[in-house]
Order: C-alpha cells, then sequence, then structure tokens
C-alpha cells in the first residue's frame, strides 16, 4: 500500500492506487477460496449432511418426547404445530391418492336440491295427524252429548236376564252416535217372546234419551194407540210419515238424532210397514239418514222360545256366540215376515229365569213402596208358571204378570 509520508497531505492518486490493491487482493482471496472449496466439497459436504441429518432427528425426538410427555398447560405451541403439520401431511397424502372411476358415471357426488315433494309429504301427514286428533275429539263429544256410559249404566241394573241383548245395543248406539255424518239410518229390532223386556228396554231407551236432548226428539209410536181398528190405513200411514219427517228436519237444524221407538210392529198393517221401510232406505236427503228407529215385536219369538229350551243346559246362552246363533234362525223368519227386516240390526231377547221373575218383583214392590221379605217375593215368583228344563226354570210369561201381582198385593194392603 502506498502510504503518504508524515507531514505531506493526502493525495487522491494515492487513495486510488491504494484502493484498487485491497480490491485486487479480495479477488485474489475469493478465487482462491473457490478452488479451494471445489477441491474439498465431496468429503466436506457429507460431513455437514451427517450432521444435518444427527441434529434433525435429535430435534423430532425431542419434539416427540415433549409431545408425549407434556402433562402441563403450556404456551409452547410447538408441539400443537408440530401435530396439526402432521395431520395436514396425512390429509395431503390422502387427498394425493387417486380414485378410478367407473367410465359412465358422474365423478361428482350430485348437488342436493331441497324437495319439494318431501315437503308437502309433511305437511300432508302434519294436517292428517291434526284431523285425527279432531275427529278423536268430536266422537268423545257426540258419545257425552248422549251420555251413553249413564244409559249402560241403567240398562245393565234396570234390565234382568238379557245381558247379551243390552251388550248389543249399546255397542250399535256407540258406533252410530260417535259422528253425525251417516249414511243410513240405525234400524234395531227387539225381538223375543211376551214379557222379556223389550217395551221395558224401550221405555228406559225413550226416557234417556228424552232427558239429554233438550228438545222433544224421542218418538213413542204404539200401534193399538195411534193407529187403532177402524181408521183407515192410508190415515196412518200419512199421520205417521208426517211424525217422522217433522222430527227428522227439526233434529237436523239442532244437529241431534232424533230416536223413533216403534212398539207392537206385529200388529202393524203391510201398508205401514211398507211406508216405514221407506225411511230405512239409504238414498234420502241427510236429516232423514241420522235418524234411529227401535222396532218392537215378538215375531220370532216362538223360535227364541224353543231354542233357550234345547240350549237351557249350556251355557250358550249367555254369550255372544249365542246371540249369534238364535239371530241366524230368526232373521230368515222376520225377514219372510217383511223384507224392512233386511236392512234392520236384529236382537233377540230370551226367556227370563226364575231368578230374573224375582228381581221382576223386587224392583215393582220398591217402586210401589212395599218392602217385602225374600221368602215373600220367592211365594209370588212360584205362582206364575215356568218351563223345566236342564235343572232350569223359564217364566212362560217373563215378567209380565208381576206388574198385575204386584197391584193385587199393593190393593190388598190398603184394604
Ligand atoms: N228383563 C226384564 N228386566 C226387568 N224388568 C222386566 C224385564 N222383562 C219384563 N220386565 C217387566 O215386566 C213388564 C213387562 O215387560 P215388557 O212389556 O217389557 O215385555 P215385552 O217383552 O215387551 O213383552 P210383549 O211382547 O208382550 O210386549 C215391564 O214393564 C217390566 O217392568
Amino acid at each position: 500500500p502506498v502510504r503518504a509520508q508524515p507531514g505531506e497531505p493526502w493525495k487522491i492518486s494515492s487513495i486510488s492506487s491504494s484502493l484498487r490493491a485491497i480490491i485486487r487482493l479480495r479477488r485474489q482471496y475469493r478465487v482462491q477460496k473457490k478452488s479451494r472449496l471445489h477441491l474439498e466439497l465431496p468429503r466436506e459436504k457429507s460431513s455437514e449432511l451427517v450432521h444435518a441429518r444427527v441434529l434433525q432427528r435429535q430435534l423430532s425426538l425431542n419434539r416427540a418426547s415433549l409431545f408425549e410427555t407434556s402433562q402441563y398447560f403450556t404456551f409452547d405451541t410447538s408441539v400443537e404445530q408440530y401435530a396439526m403439520k402432521k395431520c395436514r401431511r396425512k390429509k395431503n397424502r390422502r387427498k394425493s391418492r387417486i380414485v378410478l372411476y367407473p367410465d359412465k358415471t358422474k365423478r361428482y357426488l350430485p348437488t342436493e336440491e331441497k324437495s319439494k315433494a318431501k315437503r308437502c309429504l309433511l305437511l300432508l301427514i302434519v294436517i292428517i295427524f291434526f284431523q285425527i286428533l279432531n275427529a278423536i275429539e268430536n266422537l268423545d263429544d257426540n258419545l257425552q252429548k248422549y251420555d251413553l256410559d249413564g244409559l249402560e249404566k241403567t240398562m245393565h241394573r234396570e234390565v234382568f236376564g238379557q245381558k247379551v241383548a243390552v251388550e248389543s245395543i249399546m255397542e250399535l248406539l256407540k258406533d252410530y252416535l260417535a259422528t253425525h255424518i251417516h249414511n243410513k239410518p240405525l234400524v234395531i229390532s227387539l225381538n223375543g217372546p211376551t214379557g222379556v223386556g223389550k217395551s221395558h228396554v224401550g221405555w228406559l231407551l225413550a226416557k234417556h234419551f228424552l232427558s239429554v236432548m233438550d228438545n222433544d226428539f224421542v218418538l213413542q209410536y204404539f200401534v193399538m194407540h195411534h193407529c187403532p181398528n177402524g181408521v183407515a190405513p192410508l190415515t196412518c200411514e200419512t199421520d205417521l210419515s208426517k211424525k217422522i219427517s217433522d222430527m227428522v228436519t227439526r233434529a237436523e237444524m239442532e244437529e241431534k238424532i232424533p230416536l223413533f221407538i216403534l212398539d207392537e210392529v206385529e200388529l202393524m198393517s203391510p201398508v205401514l210397514l211398507d211406508t216405514l221401510s221407506r225411511f230405512f232406505e239409504p238414498n234420502q236427503t241427510n236429516e232423514f239418514l241420522n235418524a234411529i228407529y227401535i222396532l218392537i215385536s215378538n215375531i220370532g219369538g216362538g223360535e227364541i222360545t224353543k231354542f233357550v229350551i234345547q240350549n237351557a243346559s249350556a251355557e250358550l246362552l249367555h254369550q255372544q256366540r249365542g246371540g249369534e246363533e238364535l239371530l241366524s234362525i230368526i232373521q230368515p223368519v222376520l225377514i219372510d215376515a217383511h223384507p224392512l227386516w233386511k236392512s234392520a240390526d236384529i236382537i233377540p231377547f230370551v226367556l227370563l229365569e226364575k231368578s230374573h221373575v224375582i228381581n221382576c218383583f223386587l224392583e215393582e214392590m220398591r217402586r210401589e213402596g212395599l218392602y217385602p221379605d225374600q221368602k215373600h217375593i220367592e211365594n209370588l215368583a212360584s205362582q206364575l208358571s215356568y218351563y223345566t228344563t236342564g235343572g232350569k226354570q223359564y217364566s212362560k210369561m217373563g215378567c209380565k204378570q208381576v206388574v198385575a201381582k204386584v197391584n193385587l198385593l199393593y190393593l190388598g194392603c190398603l184394604g
């Protein structure tokens, strides 16, 4: 290097010559360094690589041990980052897997569209559900309106020896009165021998429906009374038709179901029966479809008496099966009498046993304010005539004579 002599001032030329010397020296040093690196590289590089790998491994071991042994909360995110990286790497590996699709299919999942049909179906289900709920409530309302539970209790309490008949009547009434919309009127025919309680049931029904319906929607028609001998059949026909038409029209306005109880039907003229049968047909206006007819007659009574005596020893009579069998016997007899019975539900009333007659006596005497002892009543019951068969006694006249006997007793007491 060219130095300035002491005391001599610095010259620009001397500075530039020394700079150039420095640059030259640096270049030479670099060239030498490069050539040395080229010569030593293979050996040094491998050792450096080994060193780097050892370091890397140590680092990963430290991380792994840290990850496994970390038990305490730490702000050191290196562990999580490591775990996330690992996870991402796995995902990437999974993504990179090649999926082979068949040639003709779509290579993507179809986009899920919101189905209108599904929504409609759901709405429909909800509507149906509410309609069912509403219908159930309406059924209950109707049954409560006519207090059929109360009627059932009364019938079981006050009608003796006709369990199957009472159950069948109640079932028909419950079914029919559950709704106000019908496609035909309900026609129930009570048939059986004399004094077994057919008219008695008619009275109980009339009393009950008169009490549950505010207005007068019950008609009790007794042929001997409303259409006595000597009155022209046409007059009776017009009169009955008018009575029925008036009542169904009034009842329809109040959404009520009228009850027509026709007693002594066996005494009705064929003309009157024809008239009646027209009201039972299904092809009429609504008001005529919403009505209940109870036909009471002793037609088929002979067949019922025979059946009861023949099956006295069997328990069949007080079972539903017995009622069905009896029905199959008397139905053809009734249809033969008049085709109107084709539209009727027939309820056979069976003969009453002596125990039932005793109950009739008890009930009638209580009604008259008499309270005799059991022996006295049995004595009275024994004065009636019975069919004795299969170890049982069946009253020939049912409880028919009970009222007359009690009346005599009552008069005797008064006397
Ligand atoms: N099963 C019964 N349970 C309670 N009481 C009865 C029964 N059967 C008859 N009675 C009593 O006997 C009386 C006469 O019976 P009811 O008039 O009901 O007989 P019926 O079957 O209609 O006979 P008929 O066909 O002769 O008219 C009734 O008023 C009632 O008091």
